[in-house]
């Protein structure tokens, strides 16, 4: 399909459920090849999200392209997509094999090598009634039909949700091939250590509305870092005054404990400031420790919004680096 550079444009987004706002002026642009984490508590608006982009809803307000495309009632888009929803339901009698049929006549699948090696890999039932198969099981087959035809985007809600550990690892094996060839992948999971080990950039959303979105190095960078020393001597006193003097963006405490000082909490000064002010002490331990994802964005999590990390260092809407 021949279209912009941009994956997805998501431009002033609104969905209101009657009263409920569910997707509140939201605004996101996903670049092809890249691999996206939308993340949120419950109730954020991730799934609303995705089902406008395949337009299983509409829009109250505001503008999506995918693939250069409206998706409203544009058939011929979605054989370019690839979309596991989060709750995917099927006619209960039909066995796996079967509802991958029917899938592969909506979306023909060009590469029948991969679509076995899904089948292998993913360890799926094909022949049982999917009303039979566990709730990873029926996953299993949601992946399946989502990755089979090799679609330019992935649309992927919760895609992990049910499966056992080595599954969840073949499944993010499959998302970096899937970035490697090019795929673009819109994913939301509340399992933070896939998307820091898979996500380009990551969007976290709260109530509807697009709290930060930078890269996974940015949020955890932001986040500053946990820093833990042990200085010789009891000087808890004037190292509280230099801390606040000479540290001013950081959160660190200082407290005595038998005949040394324990200095913690979270540096986000520069490491040379931190070096500088203890380098008049004796120094006996020092760790400094970087936050993951999750620790880094659990408190966007929490009741009320936190102001505790720098709101405008992850605000970036640029792209950036891979981490992994
Ligand atoms: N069809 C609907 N009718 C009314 N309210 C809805 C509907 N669908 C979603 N909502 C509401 O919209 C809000 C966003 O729901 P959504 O399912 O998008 O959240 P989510 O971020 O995917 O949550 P979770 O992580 O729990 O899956 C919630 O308050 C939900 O109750």
């Amino acid at each position: 399909m021949k279209t912009t550079d941009t994956a997805l444009r998501i431009r002033d987004l609104t969905k209101r459920f009657g009263a409920k706002t569910a997707v509140n002026q939201l605004n996101v642009s996903v670049d092809r090849g890249e691999i996206f984490g939308l993340v949120g508590p419950n109730g954020a608006g991730k799934s609303t999200t995705m089902r406008m982009l395949v337009d299983a809803l509409r829009p109250t307000s505001g503008s999506i392209r995918v693939l250069g495309q409206n998706p409203r009632d544009n058939t011929a888009l979605r054989r370019h997509i690839g979309y596991l929803p989060g709750e995917f339901l099927t006619v209960p009698s039909l066995t796996g094999k079967g509802l991958l049929k029917h899938f592969a006549a909506l979306n023909p699948v060009a590469d029948s090598a991969y679509h076995d090696s899904l089948i292998r890999r993913l360890g799926a039932e094909l022949n049982r009634p999917i009303s039979k198969l566990s709730k990873g099981n029926k996953q299993k087959i949601g992946l399946i039909q989502a990755f089979m035809h090799q679609p330019d985007l992935l649309i992927l809600d919760e895609p992990t949700s049910g499966l056992d550990p080595l599954v969840q690892q073949v499944f993010l094996e499959l998302l970096l091939e899937a970035g490697g060839r090019g795929q673009t992948v819109f994913l939301s999971s509340h399992i933070l250590s896939e998307i820091q080990h898979a996500a380009h950039r990551v969007g976290v959303v709260k109530d509807g509305s697009l709290l930060a979105l930078a890269s996974v190095a940015e949020l955890r960078d932001a986040a500053g870092q946990q820093m833990h020393a042990s200085l010789e001597g009891l000087v808890a006193h004037q190292l509280r005054s230099q801390l606040a003097r000479q540290l001013p963006a950081s959160t660190l405490t200082a407290r005595e404990e038998g005949n040394r000082t324990l200095v913690r909490g979270t540096l986000r000064d520069p490491v040379a400031a931190l070096l500088s002010l203890l380098g008049t002490y004796t120094v006996q331990e020092l760790n400094l420790e970087k936050p993951d994802l999750e620790e880094s964005i659990l408190h966007y999590y929490q009741d009320g919004t936190s102001t505790d990390t720098p709101a405008g260092s992850v605000t970036a809407h640029k792209r950036g680096s891979h981490a992994l």
